[in-house]
């Protein structure tokens, strides 16, 4: 298995390319499922998620060719995915491939709507909590589909096609907004969608879909309106800039200290995170290029946040702003609304003698003056990127594990970093 070395100590200086977001990414590959005719996606991300659910796609019958590197291409652009699920072959999506990513579930609800049959097994995804998928099926029912578990797969039926209706979440979900955003774009008549997540990455899914054709208000907002149409069509769309990996090295830079240019992000996505990076001590600036991080001198200052839904503090880069705290002159407190696990970072970070106390859903961390570094496991995604993070900042080496995690989401993470002057490599094995 690849390890992650790391030398803490330097400063980051130069610019890092932002990707486009794999939780946007994701959600926009199922949607080809919704149509015969092709969807080009461009700006999508080179990660192990997006392999993943090209190889699920692929199962289901579904024909993807993906534009190849020239020399002289930048190495960090994006890739353009030509997707053509003209024929569905199968409508199973299989235990051994949807127990590894949670996002691979949401076909659920594309394979339902167009083929009136969909066999799903429950998903799997970041051990950050329970992570039922209750909302998804309740809202499948409301619009008519019939639904069973059997033998750990979702079983839905609606041999007859869907029918529009009001769907009243109980709690935000960004993924059963997905799910019914999707399945109430191809049923008869219109639905109401309430109380849906407004992650900029379901505004992007919803204006991929405007574009395939589905009649579609109010997505970003928390009710959305689709008025479900009889087949949507080939289109074109560019995945948006990833706001948790442009969030987590403008963390980075806040950490380490320096100044980095994050090209191509957009501040729009993350006001509530900026702002409270600008608290933290950093100096933010929005610019034609991107979004420039600095922290020069000053020490880091601590600050409280809560993970809330967007546009809240996302939980997302809840374990980044941990790390960021462990060197704060003073006492913060982290407290996490969304998973009720996703503290795995906590006892790693203490690894580098960070002093972080948990009482429930919420961490109290004492700003240390130095970390050190030291062997650390990587637990899940967002918590992997926050070791790298500490790392950066603490003396002598870190040696993260189990990177497999970090290759989810996080493309070409040791280049962009040591791009900017930091001291990482991978160490395949
Ligand atoms: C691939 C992707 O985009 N993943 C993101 C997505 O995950 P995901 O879509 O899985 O997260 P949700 O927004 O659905 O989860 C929010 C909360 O609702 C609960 N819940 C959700 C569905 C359900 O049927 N029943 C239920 O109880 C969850 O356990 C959690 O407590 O949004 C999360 C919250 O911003 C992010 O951390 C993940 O990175
Ligand atoms: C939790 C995440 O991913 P997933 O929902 O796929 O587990 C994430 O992107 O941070």
């Amino acid at each position: 298995m690849d390890k992650i070395r790391i030398v803490g100590g330097n400063e980051l200086k130069g610019s890092i390319p932002i990707s486009g977001a794999k939780n946007a990414a994701l959600p926009l590959m199922i949607a080809s499922l919704l149509t015969e005719e092709k969807l080009i996606l461009e700006n999508v991300p080179r990660l192990a998620d997006v392999a993943l659910l090209q190889r699920i796609l692929g199962n289901h019958g579904v024909d993807i060719t993906t534009n190849g590197k020239r020399n002289g291409d930048d190495p960090f652009a994006g890739q353009t995915l030509e997707i053509d699920a003209r024929v569905i072959v199968d409508t199973t999506a299989p235990y051994d491939l949807v127990s590894r990513m949670r996002a691979s579930f949401w076909v659920v609800g594309p394979l339902l709507a167009r083929m009136g049959v969909a066999r799903v097994s429950l998903p799997g995804g970041c051990a950050i909590g329970t992570r039922p998928v209750d909302f998804h099926l309740d809202a499948l029912r409301a619009l008519g589909a019939d639904i069973e578990i059997d033998a750990g797969y979702v079983v839905a039926k609606a041999p007859k096609g869907l029918i529009g209706a009001r769907i009243v979440f109980p709690k935000v979900s960004v993924g059963a907004t997905h799910t019914a955003l999707m399945a109430a774009s191809v049923a008869r008549g219109e639905s109401v969608i309430e109380n849906a997540a407004r992650e900029p990455e379901i505004v992007d899914l919803a204006d991929c879909l405007i574009k395939m054709g589905a009649r579609i208000e109010g997505a970003g907002t928390s009710t959305i309106r689709v008025e479900g149409v009889a087949r949507l069509k080939a289109a074109r769309h560019a995945v948006l800039p990833d706001r948790i990996e442009t969030g987590t090295y403008a963390m980075a830079a806040a950490m380490t200290g320096g100044d980095v240019m994050l090209a191509g992000a957009r501040p729009d996505l993350l006001e509530g995170a900026l702002e409270t990076l600008r608290q933290a001590g950093a100096e933010i600036d929005a610019t034609n290029e991107g979004i420039r991080v600095r922290r020069n001198g000053a020490g880091i200052l601590p600050v409280d946040v809560a993970t809330a839904p967007y546009p809240g503090f996302p939980t997302d880069l809840q374990a980044q702003f941990m790390a960021l705290m462990t060197k704060a002159r003073g006492r913060s407190r982290i407290t996490e609304t969304i998973f009720e696990n996703r503290f795995m970072h906590v006892q790693e970070l203490a690894r580098l003698g960070a002093k972080i106390h948990m009482d429930g859903d919420t961490a109290t961390v004492e700003g240390v003056e130095r970390l050190t570094g030291a062997p650390v496991m990587a637990t899940d995604l967002r918590a992997s990127v926050s070791l790298v993070i500490a790392g950066l900042a603490a003396e002598g080496e870190t040696m993260v594990q189990r990177v497999y995690h970090l290759d989810r989401g996080f493309e070409k993470l040791e280049e962009k970093l040591s791009g900017c002057g930091a001291e990482i490599e991978r160490i395949s094995g």
